[in-house]
């Protein structure tokens, strides 16, 4: 059995290095939205795969980390970062271009991590999360699987939050922890 739950953000980038001239040479913003998909081996004492509601904590803080948010790949110019990081309280550098498919691999393993590295205590199986869609536009969305992992070489350590962004994160600490495992 599958439950998907779904989340948003309002975010901005550019694509370095792929075929779109407009994508690729200029800063634009999306409304994506990002279904995250688990399973379990069993159901909680509430007949669930994974309460909904256990979502909207770390989960949700990191999709809504790229909310109003200029995402940016760690190999740009310098010159072209500190500008960002100067005049834009919200931001994220990491270390993949921002494509529809670098968000769901980084959100897939995000997840991944996060219910990893949590304690459930409502008689919870062993959930996973069997997979990530961003939907970039209303027309195009990237999935990346549990065995996409291996795609791209992504450390979720690399991915660097504003310190704005991470002042707005529910229950800092314990995600700063969890995320320090
Ligand atoms: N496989 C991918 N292709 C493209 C991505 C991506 O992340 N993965 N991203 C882009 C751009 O970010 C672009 O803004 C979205 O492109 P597109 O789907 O062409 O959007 P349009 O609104 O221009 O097209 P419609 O067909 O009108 O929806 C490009 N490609």
């Amino acid at each position: 059995m599958i439950i998907r739950k779904k989340f948003k953000f309002e975010g901005a980038h550019i694509v370095r290095n792929c075929s779109t001239n407009r994508c690729k040479k200029s800063i634009h913003g999306h409304s994506y939205i990002v279904e995250v998909f688990f399973t379990s081996n069993k159901l909680d004492n509430g007949y669930m795969i994974l309460d909904f509601g256990l979502t909207k904590k770390h989960i949700e803080n990191i999709i809504d980390s790229f909310d109003h948010a200029y995402s940016m790949w760690s190999e740009e110019k310098e010159e072209f970062k500190n500008f960002f990081k100067t005049n834009s309280e919200r931001w994220i550098e990491m270390p993949v271009s921002p494509s529809a498919e670098s968000y769901s691999l980084m959100f897939l393993k995000f997840i991944d991590h996060i219910l990893k590295h949590t304690t459930f205590s409502n008689a919870e199986g062993d959930v996973l999360v069997t997979s990530v869609r961003v939907h970039e536009t209303k027309t195009g969305y990237a999935e990346a699987f549990r065995e996409d992992m291996e795609l791209i070489e992504l450390d979720i350590k690399k991915v660097v939050f504003s310190k704005e962004v991470i002042n707005e994160w529910k229950e800092k600490d314990e995600l700063i922890k969890i995320l320090s495992f």
